[in-house]
């Protein structure tokens, strides 16, 4: 481990605003970069693997000939990997042939921009290994521009001056003796987390970083802004922009692990110490998660597919999905490697097929998996693709994936008069980002949602939780002589839900500015009544809101109410059978909320294992 402390911070000032480039940068360079010839360096020896990133500011207008820069004096040391350049610093993940090692430290010291990164040198790796697990993950060198070292889907740029407490791994260490009042968080992704973490640590539990944000508020909703948050990920470079997150949202007591789990990892076996870091770490290379990266001999992961215990991942052997998963050597035989009995179908197909043909179809059948995620793999967050924990599945089910929640949409039919529902997703899909757009139901979903309202028969329609009025709108086209009263409490998705009831000129839905259950108390006072009830608001007010609606008469007699998001990511099986964490309230909250209903005499209710969990309850 080696950092770059050389250079005194005062000479960063004029290069940092004026120009990117460094010493070698600032050399003539031709206006026009031609293409250059493909790089493909063979033999190079003995290879030091390298990471490492930094948070600087960089001129944007410099940024394609730092590009230019680094490609043409890093490719003449025999550099290869991948960098990423952007307005807010450098990422790099390469590897540096030994000769030419000792220059490229030099090079990289007489960076004026490049001063505090720290230099994580892994593996030494022959350039003719050929055992695919220790072979050069490189063939070339990458060099990209980019708007963002790490994307985190934000409107504006965090502030990165304050960043929360940066601890060396010894000090992490030592932090972790005792972890009462401290919440640890893991701000890698999920399966990155299924494999290996820290004890105790919470799962933020995303698809991708930009979705870390919301999922952090709810964890931490309700505590105090002094609540120790310990913050780590794999070398450092996300949970500075969380650690940046959590101090701009005023948390005081934030505490970083410096070079992340990889640096801490070196630190234990230098010191020979009992790791507190559990299981395997995930790399994001051709190694993913296997034996290399065991930190102690703890299996905390299962098989995606049968459940059993098992720590390795594997890409899809069908190479248009090469999803990513669990896999253990049982499925993998009986899969061939396949994430699924689709995907193993595919893999045949294009095995008897000749390269022209595997290309043909490839390109056809491309678009099936161009929002493919990997069936039975974990809960995301949200994410209308979604399956549900994995023991939810087992291989005789139907497995829940996109393709099959993109086919029962298409092949389900709901007669309405005017599809307002298709013009409503897109006018939404312009102003909000997909993450947001994560909170509403799923087009099928929405069918489900117009069908029961059609088949009951059912005129007056109340929903908790409008948002954009996806679901309210599905509902209300469904019924064009019926009537739908919906909620919210956040201003900006009323206001511009209202703009589109009356631009789309929507007259059957009534948005109200008011919270759930207060809303419910008010119309029980003026004795309205109601056939059906959605109720996809608060999750913490489905119980109080569930015993209004059955005590009172606001819901007629054999009167429906569906609560959406009652499996919540599949934690609340976990909840239940005391796998979860006491930090998960909603789904804690889920949990009771569904004990509660399944004793109610007044009512018959049943929980249906699809898309996040759909609680279907009729008064009796
Ligand atoms: C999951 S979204 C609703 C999505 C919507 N049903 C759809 O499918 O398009 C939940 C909404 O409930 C709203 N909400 C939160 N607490 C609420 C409360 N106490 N009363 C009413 N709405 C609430 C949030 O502002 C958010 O817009």
């Amino acid at each position: 481990m080696w950092a770059f402390r050389g250079h005194l911070r005062t000479c960063l000032a004029p290069l940092r605003s004026n120009a990117v480039a460094s010493k070698a940068v600032q050399t003539h360079l031709p206006l026009k970069i031609t293409r250059r010839t493909q790089y493909r360096p063979q033999n190079l020896g003995l290879l030091q693997y390298i990471s490492f990133y930094q948070y600087t500011k960089l001129d944007a207008t410099q940024l394609p000939q730092l590009r230019y820069q680094l490609l043409t004096d890093w490719a003449k040391m025999g550099v290869m990997g991948r960098v990423y350049i952007a307005e807010e610093g450098i990422n790099a993940q390469i590897t540096v042939p030994m000769s030419t090692l000792d220059n490229f430290k030099t090079y990289l010291d007489d960076l004026p921009w490049l001063d505090d990164a720290l230099l994580n040198l892994g593996a030494v790796i022959d350039h003719n290994e050929q055992d695919p697990e220790k072979k050069c993950p490189f063939h070339t060198l990458h060099v990209r521009v980019r708007p963002h070292l790490a994307y985190d889907g934000l409107d504006k740029n965090l502030p990165m001056d304050n960043r929360g407490l940066e601890l060396t791994p010894e000090e992490w260490h030592a932090e972790l003796q005792d972890t009462s009042n401290k919440r640890i968080f893991d701000c890698r992704n999920y399966y990155e987390h299924d494999v290996g973490r820290f004890e105790g640590a919470e799962r933020i539990m995303v698809d991708t970083f930009k979705d870390t944000w919301e999922s952090l508020d709810s964890l931490l909703e309700g505590s105090s802004k002094d609540t120790e948050c310990m913050i780590y990920c794999t070398g450092g470079i996300r949970c500075e922009k969380v650690g940046a997150y959590l101090t701009t949202k005023g948390y005081t007591n934030v505490k970083r692990l410096k070079g992340g789990i990889v640096h801490y990892g070196k630190h234990i076996r230098q010191h020979n110490l009992n790791s507190k870091f559990l299981g395997r770490n995930f790399v994001f290379d051709q190694r993913l998660s296997n034996e290399d990266q065991t930190y102690t001999e703890d299996i905390l992961a299962q098989c995606y597919q049968c459940g059993e215990p098992c720590n390795t991942h594997v890409n899809c052997s069908n190479t248009l999905c090469h999803g990513l998963i669990i896999q253990c050597s049982t499925c993998s035989t009986q899969y061939d490697g396949a994430c699924s009995a689709s995907c193993q179908d595919y893999k045949h197909k294009m095995d008897k097929m000749d390269m022209e043909e595997r290309r043909a179809f490839s390109k056809q059948n491309a678009v099936n998996f161009k929002h493919h995620l990997v069936p039975n793999a974990r809960v995301r967050p949200g994410n209308p693709f979604h399956s549900f924990s994995k023991r939810t599945f087992s291989t005789f089910q139907v497995e829940s994936s996109p393709l099959l929640n993109g086919y029962i949409n298409e092949r389900s039919h709901i007669p309405v008069k005017r599809n307002v529902v298709a013009n409503w997703h897109a006018a939404i899909s312009k102003d909000y980002t997909p993450a947001m757009m994560q909170k509403m139901i799923t087009p099928g979903q929405a069918k489900y949602l117009q069908f029961l309202v059609q088949a009951l028969n059912a005129p007056s329609v109340l929903e908790i939780g409008c948002f954009t009025g996806y679901s309210a709108v599905a509902m209300a086209s469904a019924m064009p002589n019926g009537h739908v009263t919906t909620c919210d409490i956040d201003p900006k998705a009323i206001a511009w839900t209202r703009n589109q009831l009356k631009a789309q000129n929507v007259n059957n839905v009534e948005l109200i500015d008011s919270p759930g259950i207060e809303l419910i108390q008010t119309l029980i006072k003026e004795k309205a009544s109601f056939d059906f009830v959605f109720v996809d608001g608060s999750k913490k007010d489905y119980k109080p809101i569930f015993d209004l609606l059955v005590t009172s008469d606001i819901l007629e007699k054999q009167g429906w109410i569906v609560f959406d998001n009652t499996l919540f990511r599949g934690e609340v099986v976990e909840q239940a059978y005391g796998n979860g964490s006491p930090n998960q309230k909603t789904a804690i909250e889920i949990a009771d909320f569904n004990d509660h209903v399944a004793q109610d005499n007044r009512t018959r209710s049943v929980i249906c294992p699809m898309y996040d969990g759909l609680t279907l309850v009729q008064k009796i």
